[in-house]
């Protein structure tokens, strides 16, 4: 889909968000930073005003309740955490007049055919797309996996990849791989941004001021990640390119396996989709 269907379908529908946290602000942010929606067509509910005032000083549209953004948008987040879903949706109390509406759900854990079971109180074969986004979106460098529910149409999945697509890099996988790759993207930053500090740390122990320090571990994994997908080289091959004979890198490369990095890296991936199937089993 291109940018100025986008854009109208996004004028036209009016977009929502149940929940109005940290990813919802990134996705919300994001779109008006890239200029695919302006504020007032952003609607977002919390049960208190913590995040909501953000939004407000931001133009958008605010409410303490969730059946007001599902009556005034047709596309809809569902940003809120996997325990509180049942909750925010048993809120609403008149469904008459609710009808086609596309539902994105951003939550960990949570199946289409879950989401779907949820949904169908407020209106029968709800347009679900189960989506695993991340933060970084908000500056336009995202990652998100998606896929559809058994109602969603065509247009569903363009207007979602469209959309997301224009906030970093955005690809359709099966339901089957959301946990795994979901942690990938979803979680993926947190494990990032530990390897910046750790590294930034290191460099402050040797005597390198933090701001630069922090400055160069960032803007090195930056460049080795644009290295990885723009050669599309193997990162095997592109550690060997720096280690030297006889050199630092393989001194640090070595102390990296001795204390198990990328055990513990394949570890943290592996609970944290654990952890993910467990919370899609609760619901
Ligand atoms: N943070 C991340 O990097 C990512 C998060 N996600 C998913 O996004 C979802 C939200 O996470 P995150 O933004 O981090 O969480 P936050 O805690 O930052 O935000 C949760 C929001 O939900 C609101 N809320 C709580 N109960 C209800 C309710 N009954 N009805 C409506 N809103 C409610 C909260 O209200 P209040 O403002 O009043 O506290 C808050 O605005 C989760 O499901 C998570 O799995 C997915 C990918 C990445
Ligand atoms: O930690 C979480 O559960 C959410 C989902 C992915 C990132 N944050």
């Amino acid at each position: 889909m291109d940018i100025t269907s986008i854009k109208l379908a996004l004028q036209d529908s009016k977009l929502g968000f149940v929940g109005a946290g940290k990813m919802a602000q990134a996705i919300a942010d994001g779109l008006v930073k890239q200029g695919l929606i302006s504020p007032s067509d952003i609607h977002a509910s919390a049960p208190s005003d913590t995040n909501l005032k953000l939004w407000r000083e931001k133009g958008m549209n605010t409410a303490n309740c969730n059946e007001k953004i599902i009556r005034n948008c047709k596309i809809i987040f569902i940003a809120v955490k996997p325990q509180y879903f049942h909750e925010a949706i048993s809120d609403i109390k008149t469904t008459d007049g609710i009808a086609n509406r596309l539902f994105v759900s951003v939550m960990a854990g949570f199946s289409t055919t879950a989401l779907e079971e949820v949904l169908n109180r407020l209106m029968p074969s709800p347009r679900v797309v189960r989506v695993m986004p991340n933060t970084p979106l908000l500056v336009g460098a995202g990652c998100s996996v998606f896929c559809g529910g058994s109602s969603a149409k065509e247009d569903d999945m363009l207007i979602v990849q469209g959309m997301l697509s224009e906030l970093g890099k955005c690809i359709q996988i099966k339901e089957s791989m959301m946990s795994g790759a979901g942690v990938i993207s979803g979680c993926g930053p947190a494990f990032m941004y530990l390897l910046i500090e750790s590294i930034a740390d290191g460099g402050v122990k040797m005597g390198v001021p933090r701001d630069l320090a922090q400055q160069l571990a960032a803007q090195t994994m930056l460049g080795a990640a644009e290295m990885v997908l723009k050669t599309g080289r193997h990162p095997g091959q592109l550690k060997d390119e720096v280690c030297s004979p006889g050199g630092t890198t393989i001194v640090g490369v070595q102390t990296l396996e001795d204390r198990g990095v990328r055990s513990a890296m394949m570890a943290a991936v592996e609970a944290a989709t654990l952890k993910s199937i467990d919370l899609g089993k609760k619901k």
